[in-house]
């Protein structure tokens, strides 16, 4: 196929779709964006709220992406067992953990007092 003539638009579309068909993970966070999102509309969240949650929602594709990424180039390099494959993907594993968690304080700081308010006040 001619490299030149290829999209490059396209090809980073067919990367977020396929990373969607085939990770797990990348489904769930995308279930939980949009629960972020239904109750930012919800619960009318300022603009100020809106750029975190966005942040966070950016946050956590972009390292599930990369994550996917790097599994993929590992599993290419190194099919078999190797401790050097284990650190790498332990620790794209650990940069999604991190952005997750990061993600979650935000979700809860955001929305705990919003809810708080609509349900026991
Ligand atoms: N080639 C390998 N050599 C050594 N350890 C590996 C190798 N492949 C996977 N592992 C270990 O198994 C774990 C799971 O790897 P796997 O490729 O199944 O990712 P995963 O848990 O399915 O990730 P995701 O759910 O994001 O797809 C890795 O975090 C790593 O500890």
């Amino acid at each position: 196929m001619n490299k030149h003539r290829q999209n490059p638009f396209i090809n980073a579309l067919r990367g977020i779709f396929e990373t969607f068909r085939s990770e797990r993970n990348f489904k769930i966070h995308l279930g939980c964006a949009a629960l972020a999102i239904a109750l930012g509309i919800w619960t009318r969240l300022s603009a100020s709220d809106w750029r975190w949650i966005a942040l966070c929602i950016t946050v956590v594709f972009v390292l599930e992406l990369l994550n996917t990424a790097l599994e993929a180039v590992v599993d290419l390099l190194s099919p078999n067992y190797h401790p050097l494959a284990k650190k790498a993907k332990d620790a794209a594993a650990g940069a999604v953990l991190v952005g997750a968690i990061f993600a979650l304080i935000v979700g809860a700081s955001v929305f705990l007092p919003k809810l708080r308010v609509y349900f026991f006040e």
